[in-house]
């Protein structure tokens, strides 16, 4: 605060061998007062993985989002299930109750693509929650689609919200994403 300044620059000036003396810089804590969550839905873990390495690299704390009713595991199943969620604009419901996202600035959503989409649970997710004023940064994995277009559905349904340029991770990379994971945080440079 002033105070603090006041008096270093009094030490200062009273130092018999101070010869100008200028007010202290203020050094700038680069996440200062930023607080970042990253909440995932991950069926298969590709997507956790990344989590995880935004985790380790920012702090944030991880929240999956699961679905009220688990997806089976049979995988030729699954796609069906997707599918007709898909088609009929499903909205499935969220097992445990959301963080409360007033306490954080900066929320990283992950998912996988599903059918050149987001899984149905993230539009659950997207309207459940006032996102006006936060910075939402979007990350998926797949097999072989990118983004998808997610982004700009996002952009769609998180109104007022800053987000930003997502992170595509290919499934076959995702245990090893930390390196993508840095550059990407670094090239958004958030916490300034
Ligand atoms: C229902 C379903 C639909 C999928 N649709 C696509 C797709 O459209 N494009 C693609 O590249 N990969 C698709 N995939 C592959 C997943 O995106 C990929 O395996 C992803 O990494 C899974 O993430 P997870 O392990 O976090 O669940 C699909 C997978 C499932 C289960």
């Amino acid at each position: 605060g002033c105070g603090q300044q006041e008096s270093r620059e009094r030490a200062a000036s009273h130092a018999p061998e101070a010869e100008v003396s200028q007010p202290a810089k203020q050094p700038v804590d680069p996440a200062a007062g930023k607080k970042s969550l990253v909440v995932y839905f991950s069926q298969s873990g590709n997507t956790e993985a990344v989590a995880r390495a935004i985790g380790e690299q920012t702090g944030a704390e991880l929240w999956a989002l699961r679905p009220q009713k688990p997806y089976t595991d049979d995988y030729d199943a699954l796609l069906e299930v997707a599918s007709s969620e898909q088609q009929n604009g499903a909205r499935p419901a969220i097992a445990t109750p959301l963080p409360d996202l007033d306490s954080y600035d900066v929320i990283y959503v992950g998912y996988p693509i599903w059918w050149g989409d987001m899984p149905m649970i993230l539009y659950t997710f997207f309207e459940d929650g006032d996102f006006s004023g936060k910075t939402v940064v979007p990350f998926c994995t797949s097999g072989g689609s990118g983004l998808s277009g997610t982004v700009e559905t996002i952009e769609q349904l998180a109104a007022g919200a800053d987000v930003k340029q997502g992170l595509h991770v290919g499934s076959a990379a995702a245990a090893d994403a930390t390196g993508a994971v840095n550059s990407w945080l670094s090239e958004l440079d958030l916490y300034r």
